[in-house]
């Protein structure tokens, strides 16, 4: 089964707003692309993978996502932020699973997000092929409380509940929680310092790793 992965990704000037501490206003913007295009390039090598659709309204971030061969989608229509406070994210998911399923309407499609600098092919294909036997699934972020990937089968809605405590909120609408060994690389999420550190030790790609190497982390 090949997938179409929907990857969110918000306007670099405004993303990653939890690592000011670690990168300032100059840099932030870089390493978000930075973690964009080492997630996609490894989600286009994955072997479950047919198509990557990236939903985003920024040009640069779109540009150079589209060179590596993922398709590029903006927004669309925000959703009403009094009924859904991670509007802006749910809504430009539940955009880019209906174009997907356009143009492909028999195929399973799944989100990841776009912060999974250390991402590796092998361990993606792992969680797709669980999800696989499932209606809707998704994986816990590394710390446990949120979502890397939500996943649906051909013919059902992807319903994503992303914000804080999407765990919960994806068990409760009734998602299976996938249970993996050994897939660490989807789960580690970069969103504080002390992601950045974990991803960094799983091994990040090529450009995280030269980002990365400019902000003169302890450690590396
Ligand atoms: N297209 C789109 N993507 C979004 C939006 N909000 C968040 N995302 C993406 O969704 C994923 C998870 O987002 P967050 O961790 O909440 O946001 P972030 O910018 O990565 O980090 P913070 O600013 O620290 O919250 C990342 O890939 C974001 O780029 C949005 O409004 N539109
Ligand atoms: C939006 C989410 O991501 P993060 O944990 O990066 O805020 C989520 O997990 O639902």
């Amino acid at each position: 089964m090949q997938w179409t992965l929907a990857v969110p990704l918000k306007p670099l000037a405004r993303a990653k707003s939890r690592l000011a501490d670690t990168a300032d206003d100059g840099v932030r913007p870089g390493l978000a692309l930075a973690f964009a295009l080492d997630t996609v390039a490894a989600a286009l090598a994955c072997a479950a993978v047919h198509d990557v659709v990236v939903v985003t309204d920024d040009p640069l971030a779109g540009r150079e996502l589209a060179a590596l061969g993922a398709r590029i989608v903006p927004d669309g229509p925000a959703a009403d932020p009094a009924t859904d406070p991670a509007d802006g994210l749910n809504a430009a998911l539940r955009h880019a699973a209906a174009l997907a399923r356009t143009a492909r309407p028999y195929a399973p499609v799944a989100t990841l997000n776009a912060d999974l600098p250390a991402l590796r092919p092998d361990e993606l294909a792992r969680v797709l092929g669980a999800a696989a036997a499932f209606p809707r699934a998704f994986l816990a972020d590394a710390a446990g409380t949120g979502t890397t990937l939500l996943a649906a089968a051909p013919g059902r809605a992807l319903r994503p509940a992303f914000g804080p405590g999407s765990r919960r909120g994806h068990r409760r609408s009734g998602a299976v929680e996938l249970v993996l060994d050994d897939v660490d690389s989807v789960r580690q999420d970069v969103d504080t310092g002390d992601d950045l550190r974990a991803a960094l030790c799983l091994g990040v790609g090529p450009r995280t790793a030269a980002a990365a190497a400019r902000l003169l982390i302890p450690g590396q």
